[in-house]
């Protein structure tokens, strides 16, 4: 089966996208994790189909590049977003399904404005903040990033005694760089290895900066693949709502191969 995919990313999140509007992709864990590969496969952090929802513009069904189905990917919904405008899918203003619920999303040339779930209140533990913004999200404070094991200590929360038997958990590096302006490296779970750039990662970040600081919307955050910005509101109920992952998402190229020579 010949196989047409584009190639996407996000501040340096990539992913492979497909149209699978006639859901004739062929669906496996093996299939999405050797296209994942970058060795033996095309290489992405993650591989997208955008298939046709009823009452919606498109759905996004995301798979980690272990091939596993994983939960809400932020890059990834705003890579999919600029996947369906390049498809002519919508002008502006689109609205779509993904696993965690409803998104919407609006795109402009620059940059795609995604609104992602409303969020409970941050858990705070002694050392470390825990989030569910669509992902689970460990959030530690550093003083330099920079200097920091990323993939060694993010592999021993990933796998540790507190999360490792509840499915694992993405861990979020933060170093304070200005108010407002963080400064974050992720290990993501499901890649197995650090990602230069996390969106619902930096979404927790984002939401964690405000119950420590009190910093208000908008925070400004840096990651290895670029800058990205986290919108939201703070509700009585201590719940986030409103809340808007922006940021850059660009197709790169696009390809065709024979499934069953990969
Ligand atoms: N890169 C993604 C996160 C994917 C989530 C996945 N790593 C998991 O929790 O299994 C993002 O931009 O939000």
């Amino acid at each position: 089966m010949l196989l047409n995919f584009y190639k996407y990313q996000g501040t340096g999140n990539d992913f492979i996208l497909i149209d699978d509007r006639t859901e004739s992709f062929p669906v496996s864990t093996q299939l999405v994790a050797r296209l994942c590969h970058r060795r033996f496969g095309i290489g992405a952090d993650g591989l997208i189909l955008l298939r046709n929802e009823p009452g919606y513009d498109f759905r996004m069904v995301y798979f980690n590049a272990d091939g596993a189905e994983g939960s809400m990917c932020g890059n990834g919904g705003r890579c999919t977003v600029r996947f369906a405008h390049d498809l002519g899918i919508f002008q502006e203003h689109t609205t779509f399904m993904a696993v965690d619920g409803v998104h919407e999303a609006t795109a402009n040339e620059h940059s795609i404005r995604l609104k992602m779930s409303p969020v409970g209140d941050s858990e705070q533990h002694e050392t470390y903040d825990f989030l569910d913004t669509g992902s689970p999200h460990y959030v530690a404070y550093v003083d330099d990033v920079d200097k920091t094991d990323v993939v060694t200590i993010g592999r021993a929360v990933r796998y540790g005694e507190t999360y490792g038997p509840r499915g694992g958990t993405n861990v979020n590096f933060v170093q304070v760089v200005s108010p407002n302006f963080l400064k974050v490296r992720t290990y993501e779970r499901g890649v197995e290895d650090e990602t230069y750039s996390c969106g619902t990662g930096v979404t927790a970040c984002a939401l964690s900066s405000h119950a420590h600081f009190g910093w208000e919307s908008p925070v400004d955050i840096a990651v290895v693949g670029g800058n990205l910005q986290v919108e939201f509101r703070k509700l009585e109920s201590g719940q986030f709502d409103d809340i808007y992952l922006i940021g850059p998402a660009v197709r790169v190229y696009e390809g065709t191969l024979e499934i069953e020579t990969i």
